[in-house]
């Protein structure tokens, strides 16, 4: 469903990303893996083309994305969560999830319900403001509204980051749930190896903006070589 191909990204002259191809099947939940300034969100930037100037190819159904902005992106199915959340302080929970609005195909908004049962932490908070909220709380806020414009593919850039223990596990649970509940596809930018095995079935590791490893759970834990070389600090 989606598919990149070759992928190169600059920063002015600076290349940061080299030669990616990736696949996430339809409703197939992927992570991608790598050190602090590796390119995982600057993959994920480039998928949405939101930032770096990228060469090579991204496909959604087999169609090429070519030069397409994002927002044109969003309405043909991709939501990118960025990693610093973007919740606007001054409107509500539930209004900050209806502003991908705009976004959504014909089918609308995924119904506040459906929502709210797979992100029951939010069912207290949803007339707060935004400024109200916790770190953790504005996370859920943001992959709730990514999910609400009905994405056939979410690209979610390090959610765990800087979250207690307790709350990435509440993540993982509806994070899952949702996805599950809406056929929706993941292609899932992490450091948290655990949370990215609960939520994904496959992996692929970049280093240095190259993909130097890919392949199910099972066989990255047979490979504990990728790990030491490639993602320990
Ligand atoms: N706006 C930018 N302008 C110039 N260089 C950038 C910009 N954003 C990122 N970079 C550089 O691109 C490289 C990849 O960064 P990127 O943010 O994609 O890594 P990352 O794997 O997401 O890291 P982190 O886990 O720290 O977020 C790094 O060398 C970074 O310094």
């Amino acid at each position: 469903m989606l598919e990149v191909r070759s992928l190169d990204a600059f920063y002015g002259d600076s290349h940061v990303l080299h030669g990616i191809s990736l696949r996430v099947a339809k409703g197939a939940r992927i992570s991608v893996l790598g050190r602090n300034g590796a390119g995982k969100s600057t993959l994920l930037k480039s998928v949405m083309n939101a930032g770096p100037r990228a060469r090579g190819e991204v496909l959604l159904d087999g169609s090429d994305l070519g030069t397409l902005p994002s927002f044109r992106r969003a309405r043909l199915g991709l939501a990118l969560v960025p990693e610093d959340r973007r919740i606007f302080p001054h409107i509500s929970v539930m209004d900050n999830i209806r502003l991908v609005e705009a976004a959504a195909g014909p089918q609308g908004l995924v119904d506040p319900e459906t929502i709210l049962a797979a992100f029951p932490i939010l069912k207290p908070l949803v007339g707060r403001y935004g400024s109200q909220l916790s770190g953790g709380q504005q996370q859920m806020v943001a992959v709730a509204r990514g999910m609400a414009a009905r994405p056939k593919v979410l690209l979610l850039d390090e959610p765990t980051e800087g979250l207690a223990p307790v709350i990435v596990d509440q993540m993982a649970v509806s994070l899952t749930a949702l996805c599950d509940a809406l056929g929706t596809g993941l292609l899932l930018s992490e450091q948290n190896i655990r949370f990215a095995r609960r939520c994904t079935s496959a992996v692929y590791v970049i280093e240095s903006g190259r993909l130097v490893y890919q392949g199910s759970w099972e066989d990255f834990d047979a490979r504990p070589d990728i790990k030491q070389r490639h993602l320990s600090v």
